[in-house]
């Protein structure tokens, strides 16, 4: 779904280059999780963009879908989900759906019958008439979501969505976007700092580290696809747990 092949990013700044990546190679296939966790400047939310071509790559191959990413940003394989939720407080919840169904001509008819649907997947179901700021941060954040699922999208790309929210709200949106994903089949890319998330929710974790940003260690996790919360505690969990912080020490600059 995703190839990466020797992928660089250089961005020239007034105080010289900075190599956000350098030589990544990774592929990603169709209906995995893959989650990106590194120390901050390592080139997650970079290799994000490129994905979702908001960034060129200044050397290396990089296909979405068998697609250029241009070409599949324009044949709208993938929704993207911010750290903040950024819905427009004038509009509605369903308004904010419905957004970029109307941006894509869909019809009024199927605007609805879209926007119906996200919201009963992410657990929203009569919420639509609300403004954003007549819902918590976990409803709006799932508001964010919905919007990104609602053209149906392959590919979720999601930077860090539930940073921004305190502990147990983040655990039931964990089990609540596995149930999601489990549901849809859609391929996901998730960036965060939090080794328990990474583990809980991926197939694929990819630790990364800066300066250049590069791929440290990838890890096919044996977990199985149902997972409670308290998988949390098994042998399993922790001896993934360990060889993600290992590999994130290792290619820590401490600075
Ligand atoms: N437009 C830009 N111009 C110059 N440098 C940039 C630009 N965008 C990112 N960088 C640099 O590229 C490197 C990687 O940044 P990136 O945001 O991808 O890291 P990250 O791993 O997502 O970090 P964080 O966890 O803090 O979000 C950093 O050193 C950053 O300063």
């Amino acid at each position: 779904m995703i190839s990466a092949k020797s992928l660089d990013l250089t961005f020239e700044t007034n105080d010289g280059p900075v190599h956000a990546l350098k030589g990544v190679d990774l592929d990603i296939g169709k209906g995995e999780f893959v989650s990106f966790i590194g120390p901050s400047g390592c080139g997650k939310t970079t290799f994000l963009r490129c994905i979702a071509a908001l960034e060129t790559p200044t050397g290396g191959e990089l296909t979405v879908n068998g697609m250029t990413p241009e070409n599949a940003r324009q044949a709208r394989a993938y929704g993207y989900v911010f750290q903040a939720a950024g819905l427009y407080p004038w509009r509605t919840i369903a308004g904010n759906i419905k957004l970029p169904l109307e941006i894509m001509g869909f019809s009024k008819a199927e605007q609805k019958k879209r926007v119906e649907q996200v919201l009963e997947l992410v657990d929203l179901a009569g919420f639509g008439g609300k403004f954003p700021w007549q819902l918590s941060g976990g409803m709006q954040q799932r508001a964010s979501i919905a919007r990104a699922l609602s053209f149906d999208a392959d590919i979720l790309l999601m930077d860090e969505p539930f940073g921004a929210l305190d502990e147990i709200v983040r655990d039931h949106l964990n089990e609540e976007l596995l149930k999601l994903w489990a549901r849809t089949g859609k391929t996901i890319g998730f960036v965060t700092h939090s080794i328990p998330e990474a583990v809980y929710l991926s197939t694929k974790i990819v630790v990364m580290s800066p300066r250049p940003g590069r791929i440290t260690d990838v890890i096919d996790s044996p977990l199985p696809k149902e997972r409670p919360l308290d998988i949390r505690d098994t042998p399993e969990f922790l001896e993934i747990a360990h060889r993600v912080r290992e590999g994130l020490r290792a290619g820590h600059a401490y600075d």
